[in-house]
């Protein structure tokens, strides 16, 4: 999808008119995670859908462009390219909506090449990373969770908003899976009020997570896994955007993680990209 932004320098409340810059760049979840792993000398294939009106076709030039594989992706002719729209003041994001109702029409139709053979099948399933967002419909989700072709997969999950957290229940306890939440959505799944990323982390793991890494902004985040847990605070940097800063954090530590980096290092990894990315530089 294209991500839509205004920013004004100053704060804003609901209901404020201002000056400011409106900018379209590529976004959604999981391609926010793909730009960070091309940055990495990554190069991800792209399951998704994408219309073919013009926009469609610009999206895909961006991201071929960008050194990512556009190949797989599905092209409806009768559906429009996706759309996110947030405004943002110097307290943060204010508001925003997300169009993905073409991802959610085309269903099923984005995982073929999993399932085809192309890239796997549930006689040959793939054995590599798959990013998943909660764009996905629960349905796909929960298909996903117990389909053949994605038992192998090392899985990595990330919600997309708040407000799409639930959709990753079905997921929540699969072996292969790895949770990225920041701490309002780990309080969203756990049904708990929680202090910090670490209670967040011991919350969901309790509830049978595999692994899981929670972010809270600026402060501490942590990482569960097997008993286990870790934390750490990210670098101190300006805060000048915040859009996809936890899609950074999520790339950046898979991308550690496949170059062999300890927990606590690919944490750390992760923790400096994003604070990094927020930082604007
Ligand atoms: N103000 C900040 N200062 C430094 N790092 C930040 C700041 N905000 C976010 N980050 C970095 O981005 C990561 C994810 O941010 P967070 O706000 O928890 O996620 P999300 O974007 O999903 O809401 C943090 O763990 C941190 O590394
Ligand atoms: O329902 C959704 N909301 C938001 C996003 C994406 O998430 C990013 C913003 O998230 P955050 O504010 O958590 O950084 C944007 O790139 C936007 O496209 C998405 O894919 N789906």
């Amino acid at each position: 999808m294209w991500d839509i932004i205004g920013r004004h320098d100053q704060e804003m409340v609901a209901g404020n008119d201002r000056p400011g810059r409106i900018t379209r760049l590529p976004g959604g979840v999981a391609l926010n995670i793909a730009m960070t792993l091309a940055r990495f000398d990554l190069k991800p294939v792209l399951l998704s859908a994408v219309g073919t009106d013009e926009e469609g076709n610009e999206l895909v030039r961006a991201c071929a462009t960008m050194g990512m594989d556009t190949t797989q992706l599905y092209r409806p002719k009768d559906l429009p390219t996706d759309r996110y729209m947030a405004i943002e003041g110097a307290n943060g994001l204010i508001a925003a909506i997300a169009d993905a109702h073409s991802l959610e029409a085309a269903g099923s139709e984005v995982l073929t090449p999993l399932q085809d053979g192309t890239l796997g099948s549930a006689l040959k399933p793939y054995s590599g990373v798959i990013a998943l967002d909660g764009n996905l419909t629960e349905s796909l989700l929960t298909q996903i969770a117990s389909d053949a072709c994605f038992k192998d997969a090392d899985l990595r999950i990330a919600p997309a908003s708040p407000g799409k957290v639930m959709r990753l229940m079905p997921l929540l306890t699969h072996p292969k899976a790895t949770i990225y939440v920041n701490l309002e959505e780990a309080e969203l799944l756990t049904q708990q009020k929680l202090s910090d990323a670490k209670s967040g982390a011991e919350a969901l793991a309790q509830k049978g997570a595999t692994r899981v890494l929670v972010t809270d902004g600026a402060r501490q985040a942590a990482f569960a896994e097997s008993g286990q847990i870790w934390s750490a605070t990210p670098p101190k940097v300006p805060q000048m955007r915040v859009t996809g800063a936890g899609d950074t954090f999520m790339a950046a530590h898979i991308a550690a993680e496949l170059a062999g980096r300890s927990p606590e290092d690919a944490l750390t990894d992760g923790l400096a990209a994003a604070a990094h990315y927020v930082s604007g530089l």
